[in-house]
């Protein structure tokens, strides 16, 4: 089956947010499950620095009158195929900005006519509102059809006026904006919670399109994001001060000090350190943190340090919370991948009270790197973050329902007599980082999906259960993805020689990116756990075939990533300072 993902953001490449990590990770997933996808998006300014890119393109076209071109390359770490289509109003370093509707709209055109003539898939994997238009103009392609995920509802893309204008809307058209037209036509809609795929069929979170979204409820499906887990690993990430496991949290502290010194905080291991990385808009639930901080930080030892960009208001609020109170709240304005890994990293709880939440990635980042999440249980927070109960030693967060900030400070007073005791506290932790957040499981139902609009039973095969079952035990037994031995246990295994290699690479780019500051990059490792755990998996009985077929997938994504794994990772942070101890409040341009 041929799968053509499009989008207007592709992690590592580019990423303004949370989508950027969806089309970056899926696609991996379903390739090394054996499908054939491939990914297209716009080929902006920034992208060279970040990969190589042959000088050749495949392909030329013309869409909405003007002309562009298509280069092949590969998803990094990956080997999975990646198009760059190249208009010159890509050119700029940045992937938003005001001309926005008619670049992506020119972006899915020019995707449409490379998927009638160039590369023809049997599915187009449409992602937001800069794609919506996509699935209007394959109605008449029965040998194509469409999936359109919603990422975030509340932005809508261009309005009818402007698609007449600007492009071609057939007259079977129905719709008001490209994210309705999208909803409309697609094969399936699918959104990225079950709990966001109700919501949304309501008022209070249906952006005025809850009526719409109620009569499509027979085509709507929430399935759950996670996360890149071979990209987001404790164990082995080069960008954090100091490696860790479950089994090794007090390695994490030697994260929590290097994060107190380079955001400007006071160095106190005790202190009950809270973090935020997030784009700094309403949706986020700034407010009730803004309402709400002072008295939480006037009685408690608490600090906070928050890592984003977005809204001046925001940004402005937060520069006068950390004037207030130098060395216990660092502001960063700022988008960067390294600092988002060290607060995920060296914090005790990451805040994400948000108002609405369609899935939500950084939760599911920071309990992998055993920071505990404060959430409101809204959209994808709900369906992630379950309520902790210490006398049962249950669950991985502290949630609130109502959004309101007394529901949000009596919750953080909650975690903070919580953090008191250590022993529950890392048991909390642990049960963070060990729950499965890998994509195996959504990418089967993404699967069960694409079969079905395919004419196919919409269910796995066997060996495809197999597989993901057996890939889904690799990733939570923290062994075969760390540094264990397991290959001592399961067959050949290229696992370590791997992992040497990969962090040969990354090391010299922690080199660059953390200016001279060096470290020991150990994984440690709890070989009693790591046996125990091994011996769990070698009970699946086509352990050793699947991990066979798997190792060759992932020996040569090796190769493939050298050249990209040590680049930033988002355009707009690479015109930031590169990160060194600084003061607590810092403006846009690091002064
Ligand atoms: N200043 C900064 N520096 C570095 N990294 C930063 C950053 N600000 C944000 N990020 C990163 O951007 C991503 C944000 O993803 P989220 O899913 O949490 O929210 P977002 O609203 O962007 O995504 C939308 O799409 C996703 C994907 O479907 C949904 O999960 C979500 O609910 C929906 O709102 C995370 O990887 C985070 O670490």
């Amino acid at each position: 089956m041929r799968i053509l993902f499009v989008g207007a953001e592709v992690a590592p490449l580019a990423k303004a947010g949370g989508m950027g990590d969806v089309l970056g990770a899926l696609p991996k997933v379903l390739h090394q499950l054996g499908y054939d996808v491939r990914i297209i998006m716009p080929y902006y300014g920034f992208l060279d620095d970040k990969i190589e890119v042959p000088s050749e393109p495949i392909w030329h076209s013309h869409a909405m009158s003007q002309d562009f071109s298509v280069y092949q390359t590969t998803l990094p770490k990956s080997n999975v195929p990646l198009y760059l289509l190249k208009h010159h109003s890509f050119a700029p370093r940045r992937i938003y900005g005001d001309d926005e509707y008619w670049r992506f709209t020119f972006f899915s055109n020019a995707a449409a006519e490379f998927a009638w003539n160039c590369w023809k898939p049997d599915i187009i994997h449409c992602h937001d509102w800069h794609t919506g238009m996509i699935p209007v103009w394959m109605h008449q392609t029965p040998d194509i059809t469409t999936v359109f995920t919603i990422h975030n509802l509340a932005y809508q893309g261009p309005g009818r006026g402007f698609l007449e204008h600007n492009t071609w809307c057939p007259g079977y058209m129905d719709g008001d904006n490209s994210l309705v037209a999208g909803i409309k036509f697609a094969g399936r809609i699918t959104t990225v919670s079950p709990t966001y795929a109700e919501q949304i069929q309501t008022p209070a979170y249906g952006e005025r399109l809850d009526g719409l979204l109620s009569n499509f409820n027979h085509n709507l499906v929430g399935i759950l994001n996670g996360i890149d887990m071979e990209l987001y690993n404790p164990a082995e990430d080069q960008f954090i001060h100091q490696t860790f496991t479950p089994y090794t949290l007090e390695d994490r502290k030697a994260n929590k000090i290097g994060l107190q010194q380079e955001t400007g905080l006071e160095i106190e291991e005790g202190a009950f350190l809270m973090g935020m990385v997030t784009r700094l808009v309403e949706q986020k639930g700034l407010d009730l943190v803004l309402q709400m901080l002072d008295r939480f930080l006037v009685h408690t030892d608490a600090q906070l340090v928050v890592l984003g960009s977005g809204d001046h208001y925001y940004e402005n609020q937060l520069w006068q919370l950390a004037a207030r109170y130098p060395g216990r709240v660092s502001v960063q304005i700022l988008y960067n991948d390294v600092l988002s890994r060290r607060i995920f990293a060296g914090a005790d709880v990451f805040l994400m009270p948000s108002r609405f939440e369609p899935c939500g990635i950084s939760q599911l980042f920071a309990m992998r790197y055993g920071c505990v999440p404060i959430v409101r249980s809204t959209g994808g927070l709900k369906d992630t973050v379950s309520f902790y109960d210490p006398m049962n030693e249950e669950g991985t967060g502290y949630c609130f329902d109502h959004y309101d900030p007394l529901e949000l400070l009596f919750c953080m007073i909650r975690a903070w007599e919580g953090f008191r005791f250590k022993d529950d506290w890392m048991k909390l932790q642990q049960r963070c980082m060990t729950q499965d957040f890998s994509w195996y499981g959504s990418a089967a139902e993404y699967i069960k999906i694409y079969k079905e609009l395919t004419g196919q039973p919409g269910e796995l095969t066997s060996e495809e259960e197999d597989k993901i079952s057996f890939l889904i035990q690799k990733n939570i037994s923290w062994d075969l993805n760390g540094k264990g031995n397991i290959d001592e246990n399961i067959g050949e295994d290229n696992t370590e020689k791997e992992s040497t290699e990969t962090q040969t690479v990354i090391q010299e780019e922690s080199t660059t990116v953390e200016d001279e500051q060096t470290q020991e990059s150990t994984a440690p490792t709890d070989s009693s756990t790591i046996t125990s755990q091994a011996v769990e998996v070698v009970t699946n009985h086509n352990a050793p075939e699947i991990e066979e077929s798997l190792s060759q997938e992932s020996s040569t994504s090796i190769i493939t990533t050298e050249t990209e794994v040590h680049q930033p990772t988002s355009d707009i942070e690479e015109d930031q300072p590169k990160l060194k101890p600084r003061p607590s409040i810092s403006s846009p341009t690091g002064d």
